[in-house]
């Protein structure tokens, strides 16, 4: 009887999960779309510490577990164009929790971004990162519309020169002649955004850095844990556990997670109490905000004040470092190995470089005009994007263009359904090219009448890193700044080189070099997966 009770107790959930699967997947055969199934999506939060240890299905025969690609965040970035070169621009991903259309169409990525009230983000996906409290990623209707328009003016004109100033100083930290493997590279250079960000949003590093009194670590360094461990902080921050309980990394997360709060307290305070005002985007935040509730903005609407409570401007704060240390690091990470690999294409950019940029260029001059740089970081946002995968969900029931062999045509999709936007699927589509996998900037540039270059990206593709429509990426312009003003000043005074291994010649170099680019992971942003794999050099211009 016991044992009787114990294995339903066991099966239970197993067979609820297999009929709800079998549900999902007659449903999912209404859309007329090729089907994938997979039993586990990121969405089983239990399953992702499990998954390495299954790694070994990917071997069974048959495509057996072929799903295993899809069974994890961001599995857009292995996959590349992968199933949409063998399935087509949209396909429907099947799970036991979800019933997913992915796509890279473009009319259907458009209509969903830019129909921002009848497209909401799912849950599972906006809450991930609201761990400090609410803020412009985790809402959605006329709440997230409060988060932006405080949290908008931050990112004005006046930042964008912080930006440019910070991050030409910062190339300091990039050191000549040293030989980087890419791993070294990516941890200099995700080093060189966080001080850029927390810099231009908090303002002095010396207080940054500091450990104040009542404190065991410093802002600086209590963020950066956050940071470099957010999917454990994900995963494991509401665990209440006491601390002898706890393995080491937990424990110092459990710290960095309270100190971390208790200085945005004191930051957030300090800043609404001082009358001098600096250019960081937490002195914008807390000007908007404090100029929404002298606007009258106290008064509830619909049992909300127009303005941001303080946990709501931690929050923010929060996101504001996260979106924006891993995407540029990451974007940075993967620019200066290309061009290594590309000599005929970083001497393209030199020329840029060497007719617009000196060591003392202003941002408002400068930066408009050094479109080759920009086109840069357009290809590498093509092939080595941070963003590989977003997610809608409808908030009633929506029709949405799909594109099948037999023509154009649409699907009904209902809440709960979610649309899934395959970034990579489309940007590395064969409608860009026979060239599509390739490094090639100057796809982005065009030549106008008068002799100049400018920006544009070709007719007929989807390009949409920072995405569009009214949720827009808002530190666009912040990461275009940030990327420009680091490569043009490193171009400036160095030749970046991939380090050839004994008895290997430079070309061979360079195409070992190209296959550790290509082989990548997700985890917040883009990583490589062989960090140890291929090295570069910046060798100081002039010398051999
Ligand atoms: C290469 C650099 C970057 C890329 C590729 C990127 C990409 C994105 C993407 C794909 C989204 C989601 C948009 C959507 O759901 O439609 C987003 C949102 C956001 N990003 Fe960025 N981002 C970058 C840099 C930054 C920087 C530097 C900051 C701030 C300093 C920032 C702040 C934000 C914020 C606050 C949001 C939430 C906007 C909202 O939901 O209304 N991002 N970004």
């Amino acid at each position: 009887m016991l044992l009787g009770l114990f294995i339903c107790l066991l099966f239970a959930p197993i067979i609820l999960r297999l009929i709800q699967w079998i549900n999902n997947y007659k449903e999912a055969r209404a859309f007329g779309l090729p089907i994938v199934l997979t039993p586990f999506t990121e969405e089983d939060a239990w399953w992702l510490p499990l998954r390495p240890l299954f790694a070994w299905v990917q071997n069974l025969p048959f495509g057996l577990g072929s799903w295993y690609v899809y069974s994890e965040f961001g599995w857009g970035l292995v996959d590349g164009r992968k199933t949409t070169t063998r399935l087509g621009e949209n396909f429907v991903l099947c799970a036991p929790t979800s019933i997913r259309i992915v796509t890279c169409y473009a009319p259907a990525i458009l209509q969903t971004a830019h129909d921002f009230s009848d497209w909401n983000m799912p849950p599972t996906q906006s809450q991930v990162f609201a761990f400090f409290g609410q803020n412009v990623t985790s809402t959605h209707g006329a709440e997230w519309q409060r988060h932006r328009r405080i949290t908008g003016p931050a990112f004005n004109e006046r930042a964008m020169d912080e930006v440019w100033h910070e991050s030409r100083r910062r190339v300091a930290l990039v050191e000549s002649d040293k030989t980087y493997t890419l791993g070294e590279l990516r941890k200099t250079l995700d080093m060189v955004a966080m001080l850029i960000l927390t810099t231009v949003g908090f303002g002095q590093e010396a207080e940054l850095t500091k450990i104040h009194p009542g404190h065991k670590l410093s802002f600086f360094d209590s963020l950066s844990f956050i940071l470099k461990n957010v999917i454990i902080t994900v995963l494991f921050n509401s665990l209440k556990a006491p601390d002898w309980m706890l393995p080491s990394t937990l424990k110092q997360l459990k710290l960095s997670v309270s100190e971390f709060r208790v200085y945005m307290r004191d930051l957030v305070r300090n800043e609404t109490e001082s009358s001098t005002k600096r250019a960081t985007l937490l002195s914008a935040l807390v000007s908007a905000n404090e100029a929404a509730k002298s606007e009258g903005g106290d008064k509830p609407v619909q049992g909300r004040p127009k303005y941001l409570t303080e946990e709501e401007l931690w929050g923010n704060l929060f996101v504001f470092n996260l979106a924006g240390f891993e995407t540029t690091a990451s974007a940075l990470s993967f620019a200066l190995p290309y061009v290594a690999a590309y000599p005929n294409i970083q001497q393209w950019m030199t020329e840029e470089v060497d007719k617009f940029y000196t060591q003392d260029s202003d941002y408002a001059e400068t930066f408009p005009r050094l479109v080759r740089c920009l086109a840069w970081m357009h290809e590498i946002m093509r092939l080595a994007s941070p963003a590989p995968l977003l997610a809608r969900t409808p908030t009633s029931t929506q029709t949405l263009p799909v594109i099948t062999p037999a023509g154009v045509s649409e699907v009904v999709v209902r809440p709960g359904m979610q649309v899934a936007w395959h970034l990579y699927g489309g940007h590395l589509s064969p409608r860009w090219g026979s060239d599509a996998l390739e490094f090639r900037p100057q796809r982005f540039i065009v030549k106008n009448a008068d002799g100049t270059e400018s920006l544009e990206v070709p007719d007929g593709v989807l390009f949409f890193p920072w995405t569009g429509g009214p949720r827009i990426c808002p530190g666009k312009k912040f990461s275009q700044v940030e990327f420009v003003a680091m490569v043009a000043n490193i171009l400036s005074r160095y030749r970046v080189e991939a380090v050839a291994q004994a008895g290997e010649s430079e070309s061979e170099a360079r195409q070992r070099l190209l296959s550790a680019l290509d082989d990548k992971y997700f985890n917040i942003s883009a990583h490589f997966k062989r960090p140890e794999g291929a090295a570069v050099r910046f060798v100081p211009r002039g010398t051999n």
